[in-house]
């Protein structure tokens, strides 16, 4: 661990990611990378280069990917996790986490979400704001879990799905890896097929 942390993206999630750094008050300093150049400081915190100059800061940082997009975040995460860089596990300080709860580096987990106990989260996971991932849950890698979504006991999502904003997925399921459930969509069945799903209960769009 490095006393300094680069977060990669400076713009909403990235924020809540900062946010979270500074709760836990592990790292003297923070920083952001954005490619966007026009942005000097976000929340107060500097942003010292454009994703360009990563690599020059890997030695001195812990790097955390603060981009919510599956696909962009998975692609720099391996970059990062390639080149050695020393990448955390983000977990806000009111979150809930049980016993014997697995979750790889690269993850984030926001404020009031409750992981329950002999889950595995796999590595460049959001579990975001107010989602529950009930007990013996197995989350893949670079899977986002929106704010409000509810996973019941046992429930196996797939690498880089993305459960939207406040959906229900009942027990014993699996979702299969790159798909997109919608906002405020009911799981009740198995979802073996990537794909796109929303409403109550879930059809493919
Ligand atoms: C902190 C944060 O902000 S985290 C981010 C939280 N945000 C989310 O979770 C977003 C979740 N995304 C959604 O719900 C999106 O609507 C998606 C991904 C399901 C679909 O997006 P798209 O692929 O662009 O589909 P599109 O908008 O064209 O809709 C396709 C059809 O599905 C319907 N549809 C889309 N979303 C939903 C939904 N959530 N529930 C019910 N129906 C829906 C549309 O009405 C449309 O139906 P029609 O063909 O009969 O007109």
């Amino acid at each position: 661990m490095k006393n300094k942390l680069l977060i990669i993206g400076a713009s909403g999630h990235g924020k809540v990611v900062a946010d979270i750094a500074l709760q836990m008050n592990r790292w003297d300093r923070i920083f952001f990378l954005d490619d966007n150049e026009s942005i000097g400081l976000s929340m107060g915190i500097e942003v010292i280069g454009t994703s360009d100059d990563l690599f020059a800061h890997i030695d001195d940082y812990d790097v955390f990917v603060g981009i919510g997009n599956n696909i962009t975040r998975q692609k720099i995460y391996l970059m990062l996790e390639k080149a050695g860089a020393s990448i955390p596990v983000l977990i806000h300080p009111n979150a809930v986490i049980g016993n014997q709860v697995d979750i790889g580096n690269g993850t984030a987990v926001m404020a009031g979400a409750v992981i329950n106990c002999c889950s595995k989260i796999g590595k460049g996971c959001i579990i975001n704001t107010g989602s529950t991932v009930d007990h013996d849950n197995y989350i893949e890698d670079f899977v986002h879990i929106s704010p409000g979504v509810h996973l019941a006991g046992t429930v196996k999502v797939g690498k880089g799905s993305w459960i939207g904003i406040g959906s229900v997925i009942n027990n014993n399921l699996n979702i299969t890896s790159d798909c997109n459930i919608g906002a405020g969509a009911v799981v009740i069945k198995d979802i073996p097929e990537p794909g796109v799903y929303v409403g109550v209960p879930v059809r493919r769009v």
